[in-house]
């Protein structure tokens, strides 16, 4: 019987699943799938490696507190891979704070640890961690497995993780962290085998999805993010409003008499692409709009994508390399195009012909710069450290 993981990846906008065999030297999807929770009627929808639906149920809303259609997935996986010995659920768990710089068993005392980041991340941290408990009630044996979106930024030094505030602050643990680990990661493993000429040269990644950010990578390690002690920090995000004047901040707290529940809702909610366009967060209803603020929105999201991109060249020391990966990064070629033409100065110039065709190299001739598009896999980097952590615990060999 073969072994099996399941990976749960929960972002600010999604939660995505895959399930995993285990036998091989890399894991290979059985199959993957969604809980959407955002309809009237959430549900969980699973389907085959290449896309063909397998399953779908739905739930009333009344009974969607998250456990139910954690239950659900259990279930479904049970039955339809009841050939398989599922040895652990693998989360994805956006904050690791100062203690985790790798994959760890959620124990009881892991979990009441990442609970207490949760000021830290509170719009992804609370999301994350909903699955355990359920999964513990349902399966109290089972394995489950925290993967880390802090981990991969671990070995930031400073000044690069540093604020400039009093000391006694930094050894709180108050200094920059970074986030979308998992999906750098995977990035950093994928252009190692596409562009091995690159692994010693200055690259950045640019995860642009519903949350977005920048890594600054040499020798396949993070040496800069745009992401800070929180995922607040750096680009415009859908909801959220990336780097600001930190006296925008005092403003809405001393004259607004804003509490900081206001503040924290005003800036991981209502702003970004949302607060700039007054519309969405979501930039294909921004790229398809013909009002003015939509097409404000995304000249923002542009403008400071390509600033902060030369602000990770400025700490590599030039650019060999870009990478653009996520949910906007893969699929929006005008929003490339955008940032390209911005970056023209650093010698980036998109093959337009090569970016329509849906090709992974991007860059024309003449480009400085190579240029990729990408598909991220958080859940296969979370996969492999949970195979990984179920190796080392002799679970698996
Ligand atoms: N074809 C597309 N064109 C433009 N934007 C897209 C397209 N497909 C997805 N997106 C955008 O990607 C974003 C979601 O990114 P994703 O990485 O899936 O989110 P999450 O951070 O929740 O994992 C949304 O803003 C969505 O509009
Ligand atoms: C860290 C973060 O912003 O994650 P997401 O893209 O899922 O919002
Ligand atoms: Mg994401």
């Amino acid at each position: 019987m073969a072994d099996a993981v399941l990976v749960l990846n929960a972002g600010s906008s999604s939660i995505k699943f895959g399930l995993f065999e285990i036998s091989g030297t890399e894991p290979a999807l059985l199959c993957k799938g969604l809980l959407d929770e955002h309809e009237a009627k959430p549900r969980l929808v699973a389907k085959t490696p290449s896309g063909e639906a397998l399953f779908e149920t739905q739930r009333q809303a009344s009974d969607a507190d998250g456990g139910h259609l954690f239950a659900d997935v259990l279930a479904f996986v049970e039955d339809r891979f009841g050939d398989h010995r599922l040895r652990a659920v693998g989360h994805r768990i956006v904050h690791g704070g100062p203690e985790y710089s790798g994959p760890v068993e959620l124990t009881d005392e892991v979990y009441a640890k990442l609970e207490a980041l949760t000021p830290l991340a509170p719009l992804h941290q609370p999301r994350c961690l909903a699955p355990v408990h359920p999964v513990r009630m349902i399966r109290p044996a089972l394995t489950q497995i925290a993967c880390f979106d802090t981990a991969f930024h671990h070995g930031m030094t400073p000044p690069m993780n540093r604020f400039a505030i009093p000391k006694r602050y930094e050894v709180q643990g108050l200094r920059r962290y970074g986030f979308h680990g998992l999906s750098f990661e995977y990035i950093a493993g994928r252009l190692a085998e596409i562009a091995p000429q690159l692994a010693t040269k200055r690259v950045v990644i640019a995860h642009l999805g519903n949350g977005a950010s920048l890594c600054a990578m040499r020798e396949g390690r993070s040496v800069d993010t745009t992401m800070g002690l929180t995922p607040l920090d750096g680009l415009v995000m859908g909801t959220r409003c990336g780097a600001i004047d930190p006296g925008v901040l005092l403003y809405f707290l001393q004259h607004e008499k804003m509490t900081s529940e206001d503040l924290q809702h005003l800036l991981y909610h209502e702003s970004g692409l949302l607060g700039v366009s007054g519309l969405s967060a979501d930039m294909r209803t921004l790229l398809a709009s013909s009002e003015a603020s939509a097409h404000e929105a995304v000249h923002l999201f542009v403008f400071r994508a390509a600033q902060e991109i030369a602000v990770m060249a400025n700490t590599l020391g030039g650019l060999d390399g870009l990478v653009f990966t996520g949910g906007i990064g893969e699929h929006a070629k005008e929003i490339r195009s955008a940032i390209g033409e911005r970056l023209a100065w650093l010698g980036v110039r998109i093959d337009a012909a090569a970016d329509e065709k849906g090709r992974e190299r991007i860059n024309a001739e003449d480009s400085a710069v190579d240029l990729f598009v990408i598909p991220t896999n958080e859940e296969l980097t979370i996969a492999r450290h949970c195979v990984a952590v179920l190796q080392a615990a002799g679970t698996v060999s």
